[in-house]
């Protein structure tokens, strides 16, 4: 690639392996040391240490989660985000980047350079179909990750992130290992592996094992990837100073639970009483005021699912204002953190030499309709009443609820766009993407507006057209897949240029879209509809919210695109298209390790993910604890899935056993009518299953009954975000009744904690 300033006469290494004859003819030759090898001595250029460039900029991904096109200042938002903006405008800004419409696809696409359905990631990561399908939540082998190959050319790779690219009953103290991001090409790793953890108490996991938040007051996820972030960038530059690193570091924000400090909701009290009619208005006129998105642009019409915001009560739009006002806090709140971090890269004289990404990974998220405070009311298709949401208004963006903003600040995000994520119009894919790089990106371009259509697929190509650095044929052995990305570089001189990208497929549960030149096809597949009704739409690239579909008048365009849909599809491996979650949700890979119907713990694992734990649901089973209580007041956790919006415990306080199991605030409790002995016992609750999702459940101490309970409702799909903890309870507790201790752990012997399920 031609670059513009002295860091391209730098950068002519090619491939893994020339780096150190690279780096002997670009440096300084200011003395000679003599270095004994054997017995000869040999001569080793000395490098200025202080001065010595490196021959490669620093790459850093940063991502953001469910951001839509529209939330950050210099995309039109009200919101906050000066640091942001600023990465805007001393780089460039594209408004026809798309990334995939959901989480992992994007992530895999963005590491790979590949296509999602080809490197095995068709789905989010929660969905493992095994082997054969390209739906396998991991990326395949043959697809060297950017790490990867960055790793084998010389720079130092960290990742602090969400991760949410390895198969969810992956996650657990014993591995397997292979898909974390250890396994993946990154040499350190902070951060969580599924997709979303509280904000406030997350399931933290350090290179590769679990590790619990530091204990401060004023805990925040966000805070402390960034100061790891630092940390690991601040090691690497002081040690190895002329190594350049590869840094991928993904925010849990913006997505659910909205979870932010208070402060930062205080920020926006009142800003969102207007509403979400008013707040879209706005924000479509500012886009068209910074050339962000085109003077003609149609103003589309509200979402007919969403209540115009006049129709709504006051006690509604009060509530509703206050998930905004969580929502922009917490991206402000995000955007404090990237300005630290920036600030730290200048500190240390890196900024120059970085080049930055950032992007959203998909549109705005419409996964809790009405607003909700549980990721599990979606995944449970479980919406929240209104009347439950204003009980606990207040605590909406606080660390009791797991706030998701509802559709209509969703709309909002996706200005001007039609949809959101999971969909394929515009509103799922087009997402902001800003490109920061003071010595590859010429001063007189810097606060640029490109609009040349891009893909995700198209940033790791980009960046190894920066470094020079040639597609590895094989990695560890493994023949590697040709990048399916196109490089972006000759975008960053040129806002004229036409763009490279011709041709791009996209599929999603059933959702299907091809772009192709001037034209872009797409179809919406409603889950659990026949698909013989997904109607095809057909527009123009340059009809900018896809508001003139123009199907009807060309019949044999239509066909043309859907067969040319098929043939990309067939060659990035994303046949078969058809996808129900209803219907794949509950399989499990007969590989992973919760397949079995037996399971015994014993007292000391540490935490499982909840995706990795037993799958209790719809089943009868039963959990038998043998332990030994020293004394009367030998008491605590024997095992607790879940936290304090959902799951299960079972514990002895005050010489008594207790089962809880909280169903998103339904609770089925039962205290045991007989005290727990002294000495060894065996404890045991067994769960009857008397119909569909429903049934009895029991208590026994040393074989008596001594407590029961109906059970008329249970989780149908996941009973818990936070996952399973044996002889305690962590982070968030199941019970607000434990009344001491942290974890409440228990202070006997367990033997062994057991599960028998059966398959009724
Ligand atoms: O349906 N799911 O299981 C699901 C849906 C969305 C989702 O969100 S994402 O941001 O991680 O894509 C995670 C899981």
């Amino acid at each position: 690639m031609k670059l513009p300033n002295k860091v391209s006469s730098l950068m002519k290494v090619t491939a893994v392996g020339s780096m150190v004859a690279a780096s002997i003819t670009t440096t300084a030759l200011i003395g000679k040391e003599k270095t004994a090898i054997g017995s000869e001595k040999v001569e080793k250029p000395i490098k200025d240490e202080f001065t010595s460039p490196k021959e490669k900029p620093n790459i850093v991904y940063i991502v953001l989660d469910d951001a839509g096109f529209s939330d950050l200042g210099s995309y039109g938002s009200e919101i906050k985000t000066p640091n942001m903006d600023q990465l805007a405008s001393d780089g460039l800004r594209y408004n026809n980047f798309h990334a995939n419409p959901m989480c992992s696809p994007t992530r895999a696409s963005l590491l790979t350079g590949r296509n999602h359905h080809s490197v095995g990631m068709g789905s989010v990561a929660n969905f493992d179909l095994g082997p054969e399908s390209h739906t396998q939540a991991r990326i395949k082998p043959e697809a060297a990750t950017s790490a990867e190959i960055l790793k084998e050319n010389g720079f130092s790779t960290f990742a602090v992130t969400k991760w949410h690219a390895a198969p969810l009953h992956e996650i657990t103290p014993a591995g397997p290992f292979d898909n974390w991001p250890l396994g993946q090409g990154f040499e350190r790793f902070y951060g969580f592996l599924e997709s979303h953890t509280d904000q406030f108490a997350p399931e933290l996991v350090y290179d590769n094992h679990m590790v619990e938040p530091p204990e401060k007051e004023d805990y925040h996820i966000s805070v402390d990837f960034v100061d790891h972030a630092i940390q690991f960038v601040t090691d690497q530059v002081s040690v190895t100073p002329d190594k350049p690193f590869h840094l991928y570091l993904g925010f849990g924000a913006t997505h659910s639970p909205i979870q932010v400090p208070e402060e930062y909701i205080n920020m926006y009290k009142g800003v969102y009483d207007k509403g979400w009619d008013e707040i879209r208005k706005e924000r479509f006129e500012r886009q068209k005021e910074m050339g962000i998105i085109p003077q003609d642009t149609e103003f589309i019409p509200r979402d007919p699912e969403i209540k115009a915001w006049d129709s709504l009560s006051k006690e509604e739009q009060e509530l509703y204002a206050r998930f905004q006002e969580a929502y922009a806090g917490f991206m402000t709140h995000t955007d404090d953190q990237i300005g630290r971090f920036i600030s730290r890269l200048k500190e240390m004289g890196e900024l120059d030499n970085t080049m930055i990404v950032l992007v959203s990974d998909n549109g705005a998220s419409r996964e809790s309709s009405n607003g909700s405070i549980s990721f599990l009311n979606y995944i449970n298709g479980n919406p929240t009443e209104t009347k439950d949401l204003i009980a606990v208004k207040d605590k909406i963006g606080g660390p009791e609820v797991r706030a998701a903003y509802p559709l209509g600040w969703a709309q909002v995000s996706s200005t001007p766009f039609k949809n959101y994520k999971q969909s394929l119009h515009n509103g799922g894919t087009r997402v902001p993407l800003i490109i920061h790089w003071p010595e590859g990106i010429n001063e007189e371009n810097r606060g640029e507006i490109r609009t040349q259509y891009h893909h995700v697929i198209d940033i790791t190509p980009t960046v190894l057209d920066i470094i020079d650095v040639e597609v590895p044929e094989t990695y560890q052995g493994i023949k590697q897949m040709p990048m399916h990305g196109t490089s972006m570089t000759y975008s960053f001189e040129n806002s004229d240029v036409p763009t490279t990208r011709i041709r791009q497929y996209y599929s999603i549960y059933g959702s299907r879209a091809i772009v192709d030149g001037d034209w872009k096809a797409v179809t919406y597949h409603k889950q659990g509809e026949p698909y013989e009704n997904d109607k095809w739409e057909l527009y123009r690239m340059n009809d900018f919210t896809e508001s003139n579909n123009l199907a009807e008048k060309y019949p044999d365009k239509i066909k043309e695109l859907e067969k040319l849909w098929y043939e990309e599809a067939e060659k990035y491996d994303a046949l078969p298209y058809e996808f129900e979650t209803s219907q794949v949700r509950g399989y499990i890979n007969p590989k992973a390790v919760n397949n079995r119907n037996q399971f015994a713990y014993y007292q000391g694992m540490e935490h499982i993910g909840t995706y990795a734990a037993p799958k209790i649901q719809n089943r009868s089973y039963t959990i038998m604890a043998t332990i030994d209580r020293k004394e009367k007041k030998t008491d605590g956790v024997l095992v607790a899935h879940g936290d304090h919006l959902s799951g299960y415990t079972l514990y002895i306080k005050d010489d008594k056993l207790v089962y809880e199991y909280n169903l998103l605030g339904t609770v089925y409790k039962m205290v045991s009518k007989e005290k727990v002995p002294v000495g060894e016992s065996t404890i045991q609750f067994e769960f009857q299953k008397t119909g569909n999702l429903q049934g009895k459940a029991f208590l026994m101490i040393n074989g008596k009954q001594v407590g029961e309970v109906e059970m008329p409702k249970t989780f149908k799909a996941t009973l818990a975000e936070e996952g399973l903890d044996i002889g305690r309870d962590m982070l968030r507790p199941v019970s607000p009744d434990y009344g001491k201790g942290k974890d409440f752990k228990f202070s006997g012997k367990i033997n062994k904690v057991e599960y028998h399920l059966m398959n009724d």
